[in-house]
């Protein structure tokens, strides 16, 4: 098990390897789309622009991922993966739209490029609401703020879960000019499955020739329509469905543990353990939450509904030998918010892995062995 600090585009900096190093990390997971600007981002729904506008983002090209790649390497750490591509590249892949087999190929030369600048893993939400409906509040120990759902009394403006996506508008995100008075975006649950289906067995084999697995992020909220569209993995069995559509080391998972808390029914344990056991992880958002839908919110890593050494236990039994990194955490009260939390959460994390070995026997492998 690795540990790793996921930087938005614009902490990409000598300064954040540094503290990332000095937190007992030794690798980077990089979002190069610039949602969560700032030296200290407050991550929650955005406004009515959404996480911001990425009309003007253009594709990657190979020499920007090596030098990204370098530049991570030479501080002292490695690039564990890039964490999404802008719905500038893939709109007309998620909407089905008239740019979708240029934009097919454009992604299969990026995975491409990736593959050859040593980018061993590209996670992905395949969503078009993207991540939405989050308010902030003092949700976490301390009255720390992070992000929660469902939250009744939440502080300030509650993102409508109904609220159609304007023309435009794709992965809360703004990637053109809307149409005046065109229809808003919609998406049945059978198309979506559809798209996602199209869209992994024309890229992964690419992906599994350049030698990077492409990780699926769950949806969050783990609803079963959001905005007026369908969603995809909103059941941990929902990500056997998606390995399963191509049977490749390739189409792997980002396996974001608060979202599978979040998820209604089901036993986290076993599923971790399940998919720890199929070697499709890409890596981890080793995050915690309290409650599930349709309301949670986001915790610190040590007081969520997660029992997280637990969730060591059982990578350490599985041979877990991927990154986890906290993706996001609630901020502390103090000048620098987002780092504090992020030093806290990688410390206990640190803490669990360089012990994993006196943590004992896991209790749903002693589950197991009843079963047997
Ligand atoms: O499910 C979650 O809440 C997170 O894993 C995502 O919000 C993730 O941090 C963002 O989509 C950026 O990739």
């Amino acid at each position: 098990m690795k540990i790793g600090l996921g930087l938005y585009r614009e902490q990409l900096t000598p300064d954040n390897y540094r503290f990332a190093l000095q937190s007992g990390a030794t690798h980077v997971v990089a979002h190069l789309t610039n949602y969560f600007a700032g030296k200290d981002p407050k991550i929650d729904s955005g406004d009515n622009g959404g996480w911001g506008d990425c009309s003007t983002d253009r594709l990657w090209t190979y020499e920007e991922l090596s030098a990204l790649v370098q530049d991570v390497r030479s501080a002292g750490l490695e690039l564990a993966a890039i964490e999404n591509f802008s719905p500038r590249f893939w709109h007309d892949i998620l909407l089905d739209g008239p740019e979708r087999g240029a934009q097919i190929e454009a992604l299969k030369q990026l995975i491409r490029d990736a593959g050859r600048a040593g980018v061993p893993c590209i996670g992905y939400n395949f969503s078009l609401a993207g991540v939405y409906g989050w308010t902030r509040g003092p949700y976490a120990r301390g009255g720390a703020e992070s992000v929660g759902f469902g939250v009744e009394d939440a502080p300030g403006a509650v993102p409508d879960p109904d609220a159609p996506i304007p023309d435009g508008m794709v992965w809360n995100m703004r990637y053109r000019r809307g149409v005046p008075g065109a229809k808003p975006i919609s998406v049945t649950h059978a198309e979506i499955w559809d798209r996602l289906s199209r869209f992994l067995k024309e890229v992964v084999p690419v992906a599994e020739e350049a030698g990077v697995m492409l990780g699926a992020h769950p949806d969050d909220p783990p609803a079963d329509v959001l905005r007026g569209t369908a969603r995809l993995v909103n059941r941990p069995e929902k990500y056997d469905r998606l390995m399963s559509i191509i049977d490749s080391p390739s189409n792997g998972l980002e396996l974001c543990l608060g979202s599978l808390q979040e998820m209604p029914g089901g036993d986290i344990y076993e599923h971790v353990r399940r998919f720890a056991r199929s070697g499709r992880i890409g890596y981890i958002h080793f995050r915690n939450v309290r409650g599930k839908m349709p309301r949670y919110v986001e915790t610190f890593v040590d007081e969520g509904d997660i029992d997280m050494a637990e969730i060591v236990r059982i990578l350490r039994d599985e041979n877990y030998q991927g990154v986890m990194i906290p993706d996001h955490t609630p901020a502390m009260t103090c000048a620098a918010s987002w780092h504090a939390g992020k030093a806290f959460a990688l410390g206990y994390m640190r803490a669990l892995v360089q012990n994993a070995h006196a943590l004992g026997p896991s209790r749903s492998l002693v589950h197991d062995m009843a079963a047997e």
